[in-house]
């Protein structure tokens, strides 16, 4: 399988500078040889999915509420974001799961009324500082896949160091190999032969680090954050691989 490079634009992007960078994106990209993923805010989804249309370039939504439709004020569903053009989207987001309150349980939700539109799931996983420092970090990742994932999931798994995630500071190779064994172990056993599952990196991934963690033969690419909403930083980590 090719890697996967994802950028979470997260809550970033007015109407100009997401054209703008949705199309530098695509005039640079060149001849990828990777999977290049754009996951703008909702309200810029379907424009940016126009953008980078015929590239190879595909797009994906940020969340999605389990249910298709509905007395749901303010939530977006599944079904929406596939009809906005998105073939991908993102659950569990350690931001989601902190300042909303989501629980693996409703994660879980959240997947099947993913795959049941269409869409494939990109679930985060990962620790807290203290829960490293503990030495916890596999049993909440462990916990976490659990409890989120269905027993026959069979699409990608980000792994975000929460401590990670636009602080600068990274994992060792050793620690993020480690991890992402751990991953593989844990969804492998329920796995059906031939799955698509790739296990990305996230958490600080920038055009410095890029070659040594996409270098590591578990990583099947990378959740990129603040590098992907600089063109020429995203198109240096895809350039990366
Ligand atoms: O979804 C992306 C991650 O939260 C990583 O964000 P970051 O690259 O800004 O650390």
């Amino acid at each position: 399988m090719r890697p996967l490079i994802a950028g979470n634009w997260k809550m970033n992007g007015l109407t100009e500078p997401s054209v703008a960078l949705a199309r530098a994106i695509r005039h640079g990209l060149g001849d990828a040889s990777v999977e290049v993923l754009l996951c703008p805010p909702a309200t810029q989804l379907a424009s940016v999915t126009g953008i980078v249309e015929g590239s190879g370039i595909g797009t994906g939504g940020q969340d999605c509420h389990a249910k298709e439709q509905g007395a749901h004020t303010g939530d977006i569903s599944a079904v929406m974001l596939r009809d906005a053009g998105a073939s991908y989207v993102i659950l569990g987001h350690s931001e989601r799961r902190q300042d909303h309150g989501e629980t693996s349980e409703m994660v879980a939700a959240k997947v099947r009324a993913a795959v049941k539109a269409g869409l494939i799931p990109i679930v985060c996983v990962g620790e807290t500082e203290s829960e490293r420092a503990s030495g916890a970090q596999e049993a909440i990742v462990g916990q976490q896949i659990a409890a989120s994932l269905p027993e026959d999931f069979d699409g990608v798994v980000a792994y975000e160091p929460i401590w990670a995630i636009g602080t600068g500071k990274v994992p060792t190779s050793a620690d993020i190999t480690r991890m992402h064994d751990f991953i593989r172990k844990e969804l492998i056993r329920d796995l059906p032969e031939g799955a698509n599952l790739r296990i990305l990196y996230g958490g600080s991934v920038k055009p410095s680090n890029a070659a040594e963690i996409l270098s590591l033969p578990e990583v099947g690419g990378a959740l990129v954050g603040g590098a992907s909403l600089i063109a020429e930083d995203f198109l240096a980590i895809i350039r990366a691989v």
